[in-house]
Protein backbone atom coordinates (compact mmCIF):
# COMPACT_ATOMS: atom_id res chain seq x y z
CA UNK A 1 0.00 0.00 0.00
CA UNK A 2 2.43 2.17 0.87
CA UNK A 3 6.09 2.06 -0.38
CA UNK A 4 9.03 4.43 0.87
CA UNK A 5 12.55 4.85 -1.51
CA UNK A 6 15.37 6.56 -0.38
CA UNK A 7 13.24 8.77 1.59
CA UNK A 8 15.06 11.75 2.81
CA UNK A 9 14.12 15.71 4.26
CA UNK A 10 16.96 18.69 4.49
CA UNK A 11 15.92 21.47 6.43
CA UNK A 12 17.96 24.93 6.20
CA UNK A 13 18.10 26.24 9.32
CA UNK A 14 19.83 29.29 10.41
CA UNK A 15 21.78 27.35 12.37
CA UNK A 16 22.70 25.39 9.68
CA UNK A 17 21.37 21.72 8.07
CA UNK A 18 19.25 19.81 9.66
CA UNK A 19 18.66 15.88 8.55
CA UNK A 20 15.50 15.20 9.68
CA UNK A 21 14.98 12.00 7.31
CA UNK A 22 17.94 10.19 6.00
CA UNK A 23 17.31 7.44 3.29
CA UNK A 24 14.39 5.86 4.70
CA UNK A 25 12.67 2.61 2.50
CA UNK A 26 9.89 1.01 3.99
CA UNK A 27 7.13 -0.89 2.56
CA UNK A 28 3.64 -1.17 4.47
CA UNK A 29 1.32 -3.25 3.06
CA UNK A 30 -2.80 -3.28 2.95
CA UNK A 31 -4.79 -3.69 5.69
CA UNK A 32 -1.63 -3.42 8.55
CA UNK A 33 -1.50 -1.79 11.70
CA UNK A 34 1.96 0.28 10.94
CA UNK A 35 3.97 1.61 13.93
CA UNK A 36 6.85 3.75 13.80
CA UNK A 37 8.09 4.79 17.37
CA UNK A 38 11.17 6.73 18.41
CA UNK A 39 12.24 9.60 20.69
CA UNK A 40 11.59 13.25 20.47
CA UNK A 41 13.88 14.79 17.20
CA UNK A 42 13.79 11.42 15.78
CA UNK A 43 12.01 12.22 12.93
CA UNK A 44 8.83 10.37 12.95
CA UNK A 45 6.91 13.34 12.26
CA UNK A 46 8.57 14.60 9.69
CA UNK A 47 8.52 11.20 7.86
CA UNK A 48 4.78 11.05 8.53
CA UNK A 49 3.86 14.46 7.43
CA UNK A 50 5.81 13.22 4.09
CA UNK A 51 3.27 10.25 3.62
CA UNK A 52 0.58 13.44 1.94
CA UNK A 53 3.09 15.14 1.50
CA UNK A 54 2.21 17.84 3.96
CA UNK A 55 6.00 17.99 4.12
CA UNK A 56 7.85 17.88 0.71
CA UNK A 57 10.65 15.37 0.70
CA UNK A 58 14.40 16.04 -0.47
CA UNK A 59 14.88 13.22 -2.15
CA UNK A 60 13.36 9.75 -2.68
CA UNK A 61 9.74 8.53 -3.76
CA UNK A 62 6.63 8.31 -1.66
CA UNK A 63 4.30 5.54 -3.15
CA UNK A 64 0.86 5.05 -1.50
CA UNK A 65 -1.99 3.31 -3.54
CA UNK A 66 -0.03 3.12 -6.62
CA UNK A 67 0.59 6.59 -6.90
CA UNK A 68 4.07 8.44 -6.70
CA UNK A 69 3.10 11.16 -4.61
CA UNK A 70 5.86 13.86 -5.76
CA UNK A 71 4.65 13.74 -9.24
CA UNK A 72 0.97 14.64 -8.49
CA UNK A 73 -0.13 17.72 -9.80
CA UNK A 74 -1.79 20.26 -7.22
CA UNK A 75 -5.14 19.25 -7.85
CA UNK A 76 -4.17 15.53 -8.67
CA UNK A 77 -2.72 15.51 -5.24
CA UNK A 78 -5.92 16.93 -3.57
CA UNK A 79 -7.84 14.04 -5.11
CA UNK A 80 -5.08 12.07 -3.31
CA UNK A 81 -5.41 13.08 0.19
CA UNK A 82 -8.93 12.55 0.44
CA UNK A 83 -7.62 9.35 0.40
CA UNK A 84 -4.45 9.40 2.76
CA UNK A 85 -6.42 10.96 6.11
CA UNK A 86 -4.66 12.47 8.75
CA UNK A 87 -5.69 12.46 12.86
CA UNK A 88 -3.35 14.97 15.30
CA UNK A 89 -2.93 14.73 19.07
CA UNK A 90 -4.18 17.99 19.33
CA UNK A 91 -7.26 17.00 17.60
CA UNK A 92 -7.09 20.36 15.32
CA UNK A 93 -10.96 20.50 15.04
CA UNK A 94 -12.94 23.84 13.99
CA UNK A 95 -14.06 25.30 17.32
CA UNK A 96 -16.68 27.40 16.03
CA UNK A 97 -18.64 23.75 13.99
CA UNK A 98 -20.55 21.28 15.84
CA UNK A 99 -19.18 17.44 16.03
CA UNK A 100 -21.69 17.07 13.28
CA UNK A 101 -20.51 19.78 10.82
CA UNK A 102 -16.74 18.98 11.96
CA UNK A 103 -17.53 15.93 10.84
CA UNK A 104 -19.43 16.96 7.71
CA UNK A 105 -16.60 19.50 6.81
CA UNK A 106 -14.48 16.99 4.39
CA UNK A 107 -17.56 16.06 2.43
CA UNK A 108 -18.62 19.90 1.78
CA UNK A 109 -15.01 20.12 0.35
CA UNK A 110 -15.46 17.01 -1.46
CA UNK A 111 -18.56 18.21 -3.01
CA UNK A 112 -20.66 15.40 -1.97
CA UNK A 113 -24.61 16.32 -1.90
CA UNK A 114 -26.28 17.82 1.52
CA UNK A 115 -28.39 14.33 2.13
CA UNK A 116 -25.71 12.05 1.18
CA UNK A 117 -23.38 14.11 3.68
CA UNK A 118 -26.10 13.78 6.20
CA UNK A 119 -26.84 10.19 6.02
CA UNK A 120 -22.64 9.36 6.14
CA UNK A 121 -22.14 12.31 9.31
CA UNK A 122 -24.81 10.02 11.22
CA UNK A 123 -23.39 6.86 10.03
CA UNK A 124 -20.05 7.86 11.62
CA UNK A 125 -21.10 9.30 14.23
CA UNK A 126 -22.28 5.58 15.28
CA UNK A 127 -19.59 3.95 14.09
CA UNK A 128 -16.66 5.97 16.34
CA UNK A 129 -19.73 5.95 19.75
CA UNK A 130 -20.73 9.31 19.23
CA UNK A 131 -24.38 9.30 19.65
CA UNK A 132 -26.21 11.79 21.16
CA UNK A 133 -23.18 14.02 20.78
CA UNK A 134 -23.80 15.56 17.00
CA UNK A 135 -24.78 19.03 18.35
CA UNK A 136 -22.03 19.33 20.75
CA UNK A 137 -19.09 22.24 20.30
CA UNK A 138 -15.21 20.54 21.27
CA UNK A 139 -15.01 22.85 23.85
CA UNK A 140 -17.56 20.94 25.50
CA UNK A 141 -16.20 17.27 24.83
CA UNK A 142 -13.69 15.53 26.90
CA UNK A 143 -10.17 14.58 25.19
CA UNK A 144 -11.48 11.25 24.06
CA UNK A 145 -14.04 12.28 22.41
CA UNK A 146 -12.69 14.84 20.71
CA UNK A 147 -10.24 12.27 19.15
CA UNK A 148 -13.54 10.65 18.20
CA UNK A 149 -14.25 13.61 15.94
CA UNK A 150 -10.86 13.81 14.25
CA UNK A 151 -11.12 9.64 13.74
CA UNK A 152 -15.11 10.26 12.30
CA UNK A 153 -13.87 13.23 10.01
CA UNK A 154 -10.79 11.36 8.96
CA UNK A 155 -13.01 8.98 8.04
CA UNK A 156 -15.59 10.47 6.17
CA UNK A 157 -14.22 10.34 2.87
CA UNK A 158 -14.12 6.65 2.76
CA UNK A 159 -9.73 6.90 2.82
CA UNK A 160 -7.31 3.86 1.86
CA UNK A 161 -4.87 5.09 4.97
CA UNK A 162 -5.26 7.13 8.11
CA UNK A 163 -2.28 8.32 9.34
CA UNK A 164 -1.95 8.88 13.43
CA UNK A 165 0.44 11.56 14.23
CA UNK A 166 0.60 10.55 19.00
CA UNK A 167 -2.78 10.59 18.30
CA UNK A 168 -3.35 8.97 21.61
CA UNK A 169 -0.36 11.28 23.85
CA UNK A 170 -2.43 13.92 24.96
CA UNK A 171 -5.27 11.34 26.67
CA UNK A 172 -4.75 9.53 29.52
CA UNK A 173 -4.39 5.88 29.86
CA UNK A 174 -7.44 4.56 29.94
CA UNK A 175 -9.09 7.17 27.25
CA UNK A 176 -5.86 6.30 25.33
CA UNK A 177 -7.05 2.64 25.23
CA UNK A 178 -10.38 3.02 24.25
CA UNK A 179 -8.95 5.10 21.17
CA UNK A 180 -6.45 1.93 20.40
CA UNK A 181 -9.36 -0.31 20.67
CA UNK A 182 -11.34 2.36 18.50
CA UNK A 183 -8.66 1.88 15.64
CA UNK A 184 -7.86 -1.85 15.81
CA UNK A 185 -11.96 -1.98 15.18
CA UNK A 186 -12.22 0.24 12.35
CA UNK A 187 -8.73 -1.23 10.72
CA UNK A 188 -10.44 -4.82 10.70
CA UNK A 189 -14.04 -3.38 9.91
CA UNK A 190 -13.15 -1.40 6.83
CA UNK A 191 -9.59 -2.94 6.65
CA UNK A 192 -8.07 0.50 6.51
CA UNK A 193 -4.60 0.25 6.47
CA UNK A 194 -3.12 2.69 9.66
CA UNK A 195 0.24 4.14 10.19
CA UNK A 196 0.76 5.51 13.55
CA UNK A 197 4.24 7.48 15.20
CA UNK A 198 4.49 7.27 18.87
CA UNK A 199 6.79 7.49 21.54
CA UNK A 200 5.09 5.16 23.90
CA UNK A 201 5.76 1.32 23.17
CA UNK A 202 2.48 0.44 24.60
CA UNK A 203 0.53 1.70 21.73
CA UNK A 204 2.51 -0.53 19.75
CA UNK A 205 1.99 -3.51 22.28
CA UNK A 206 -1.57 -2.57 21.41
CA UNK A 207 -2.45 -2.55 18.04
CA UNK A 208 0.22 -2.46 16.25
CA UNK A 209 1.38 -5.40 13.57
CA UNK A 210 4.63 -4.09 12.83
CA UNK A 211 6.87 -1.58 14.00
CA UNK A 212 10.06 0.28 12.85
CA UNK A 213 12.06 1.96 15.56
CA UNK A 214 13.74 5.45 14.56
CA UNK A 215 16.84 7.27 15.38
CA UNK A 216 18.55 10.08 14.19
CA UNK A 217 16.16 10.29 10.33
CA UNK A 218 16.68 6.33 10.31
CA UNK A 219 14.87 3.19 10.91
CA UNK A 220 17.11 1.07 13.03
CA UNK A 221 15.24 -1.77 13.45
CA UNK A 222 12.21 -3.02 11.79
CA UNK A 223 9.88 -6.40 11.95
CA UNK A 224 6.49 -8.18 13.74
CA UNK A 225 6.06 -6.64 17.29
CA UNK A 226 5.96 -10.31 18.73
CA UNK A 227 9.75 -10.54 16.76
CA UNK A 228 10.69 -7.26 18.22
CA UNK A 229 9.73 -7.71 21.47
CA UNK A 230 11.54 -11.22 21.24
CA UNK A 231 15.14 -10.14 19.99
CA UNK A 232 15.63 -6.75 19.91
CA UNK A 233 19.04 -6.22 18.49
CA UNK A 234 19.26 -2.60 19.56
CA UNK A 235 20.28 -0.49 22.60
CA UNK A 236 17.55 1.83 22.14
CA UNK A 237 14.95 -1.13 20.94
CA UNK A 238 15.68 -2.97 24.00
CA UNK A 239 15.18 0.45 26.27
CA UNK A 240 11.44 0.68 24.40
CA UNK A 241 10.61 -3.34 25.26
CA UNK A 242 11.45 -2.61 28.76
CA UNK A 243 8.71 0.12 28.97
CA UNK A 244 6.02 -2.39 28.94
CA UNK A 245 7.89 -5.63 29.85
CA UNK A 246 9.87 -4.70 32.64
CA UNK A 247 7.93 -2.50 35.69
CA UNK A 248 10.47 0.08 37.54
CA UNK A 249 9.84 -2.21 40.77
CA UNK A 250 11.51 -5.28 39.12
CA UNK A 251 15.04 -3.16 39.05
CA UNK A 252 14.92 -2.72 42.59
CA UNK A 253 13.76 -6.22 43.54
CA UNK A 254 16.25 -7.74 41.35
CA UNK A 255 19.15 -5.18 42.64
CA UNK A 256 18.32 -5.60 46.39
CA UNK A 257 18.34 -9.79 45.47
CA UNK A 258 21.52 -9.59 43.80
CA UNK A 259 23.21 -8.00 46.93
CA UNK A 260 21.75 -10.44 49.34
CA UNK A 261 21.88 -14.03 47.43
CA UNK A 262 24.90 -15.64 46.70
CA UNK A 263 23.75 -19.14 45.74
CA UNK A 264 21.73 -19.89 42.54
CA UNK A 265 20.69 -17.49 39.72
CA UNK A 266 18.25 -14.63 38.67
CA UNK A 267 17.00 -15.43 35.01
CA UNK A 268 15.09 -14.11 32.70
CA UNK A 269 12.28 -15.97 31.23
CA UNK A 270 10.80 -14.90 27.79
CA UNK A 271 8.14 -16.29 26.32
CA UNK A 272 6.54 -15.41 22.72
CA UNK A 273 3.28 -16.87 21.32
CA UNK A 274 1.80 -20.24 22.79
CA UNK A 275 4.75 -20.38 24.74
CA UNK A 276 3.67 -18.33 26.97
CA UNK A 277 0.32 -19.88 28.65
CA UNK A 278 2.83 -23.30 29.29
CA UNK A 279 3.21 -24.59 32.61
CA UNK A 280 7.03 -24.53 32.68
CA UNK A 281 7.36 -23.53 36.07
CA UNK A 282 5.57 -26.93 37.43
CA UNK A 283 7.87 -29.32 35.20
CA UNK A 284 11.04 -27.59 36.13
CA UNK A 285 10.63 -27.69 40.20
CA UNK A 286 8.94 -31.47 39.65
CA UNK A 287 12.25 -32.26 37.23
CA UNK A 288 15.08 -31.05 39.46
CA UNK A 289 16.20 -30.43 42.77
CA UNK A 290 15.54 -26.78 42.78
CA UNK A 291 13.67 -23.93 44.65
CA UNK A 292 11.94 -20.97 42.37
CA UNK A 293 11.44 -17.80 43.91
CA UNK A 294 9.18 -15.47 41.56
CA UNK A 295 9.88 -11.99 41.46
CA UNK A 296 8.16 -10.44 39.02
CA UNK A 297 6.19 -12.15 36.27
CA UNK A 298 3.74 -10.09 32.96
CA UNK A 299 2.24 -11.60 30.00
CA UNK A 300 1.48 -8.91 27.76
CA UNK A 301 -0.99 -9.16 24.27
CA UNK A 302 0.20 -7.87 21.14
CA UNK A 303 -2.10 -8.12 17.85
CA UNK A 304 0.81 -11.49 16.79
CA UNK A 305 -0.11 -13.01 19.76
CA UNK A 306 0.93 -13.06 23.87
CA UNK A 307 4.27 -12.27 25.01
CA UNK A 308 5.48 -13.04 28.59
CA UNK A 309 8.63 -12.05 30.77
CA UNK A 310 8.90 -13.50 33.58
CA UNK A 311 11.64 -13.02 36.56
CA UNK A 312 12.91 -15.47 39.22
CA UNK A 313 15.22 -16.56 41.01
CA UNK A 314 15.96 -20.30 41.05
CA UNK A 315 17.85 -21.66 43.90
CA UNK A 316 19.72 -24.75 44.92
CA UNK A 317 23.20 -27.05 44.19
CA UNK A 318 24.58 -25.24 40.71
CA UNK A 319 24.54 -28.90 38.73
CA UNK A 320 20.92 -28.82 39.48
CA UNK A 321 20.60 -24.86 38.64
CA UNK A 322 22.40 -25.41 35.76
CA UNK A 323 20.19 -29.01 34.45
CA UNK A 324 17.11 -26.59 35.32
CA UNK A 325 18.14 -23.59 32.45
CA UNK A 326 19.46 -25.51 29.90
CA UNK A 327 15.94 -26.99 30.46
CA UNK A 328 14.18 -24.35 29.94
CA UNK A 329 16.15 -23.25 26.77
CA UNK A 330 15.54 -26.59 24.90
CA UNK A 331 11.96 -25.54 25.09
CA UNK A 332 12.70 -22.70 22.57
CA UNK A 333 12.11 -20.26 25.74
CA UNK A 334 14.71 -17.60 26.05
CA UNK A 335 16.81 -17.78 28.77
CA UNK A 336 18.99 -14.46 30.05
CA UNK A 337 21.22 -14.58 33.37
CA UNK A 338 21.23 -11.73 35.07
CA UNK A 339 24.23 -10.77 37.33
CA UNK A 340 23.51 -6.77 37.46
CA UNK A 341 21.18 -4.28 36.83
N1 LIG B 1 10.28 22.93 9.86
C1 LIG B 1 11.46 22.59 10.35
N2 LIG B 1 12.54 23.38 10.15
C2 LIG B 1 13.76 23.04 10.64
N3 LIG B 1 14.02 21.90 11.32
C3 LIG B 1 12.99 21.07 11.55
C4 LIG B 1 11.66 21.36 11.08
N4 LIG B 1 10.84 20.35 11.46
C5 LIG B 1 11.61 19.45 12.12
N5 LIG B 1 12.89 19.87 12.18
C6 LIG B 1 14.03 19.18 12.82
O1 LIG B 1 14.05 17.85 12.32
C7 LIG B 1 14.37 16.91 13.36
C8 LIG B 1 13.27 15.88 13.48
O2 LIG B 1 12.10 16.49 13.97
P1 LIG B 1 10.69 15.76 14.07
O3 LIG B 1 9.70 16.74 14.61
O4 LIG B 1 10.39 15.10 12.77
O5 LIG B 1 11.01 14.62 15.16
P2 LIG B 1 10.00 13.76 16.04
O6 LIG B 1 10.61 12.42 16.17
O7 LIG B 1 8.64 13.83 15.45
O8 LIG B 1 10.04 14.50 17.42
P3 LIG B 1 8.79 15.09 18.28
O9 LIG B 1 8.03 13.90 18.75
O10 LIG B 1 9.45 15.84 19.39
O11 LIG B 1 8.03 15.97 17.33
C9 LIG B 1 14.59 17.75 14.62
O12 LIG B 1 15.98 17.98 14.77
C10 LIG B 1 13.87 19.06 14.32
O13 LIG B 1 14.47 20.14 14.98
Amino acid sequence: MITLSSLKKIFQTKDGIVTAVDNINLMINEGEIYGIIGYSGAGKSTLIRMLNMLERPSAGTVQVAGKNLSQLSKKELRLARQEISMIFQHFNLLWSRTVRENISFPLEIAGVPKEKRKERVEELIKLVGLEGRGESYPSQLSGGQKQRVGIARALANNPKVLLCDEATSALDPKTTDSILDLLVDINQKLGLTIVLITHEMHVIRKICHRVAVMENGNIVEEGPVLEVFRQPTQEMTKEFVKQVTEPEETVETVKHLLEETNTGKIVQLTFVGGDAEKPLITEMIRAFNIDINILQGKISHTQNGPYGALFVHIDGEDTEVEKAIEFVREKQVKVEVISNV
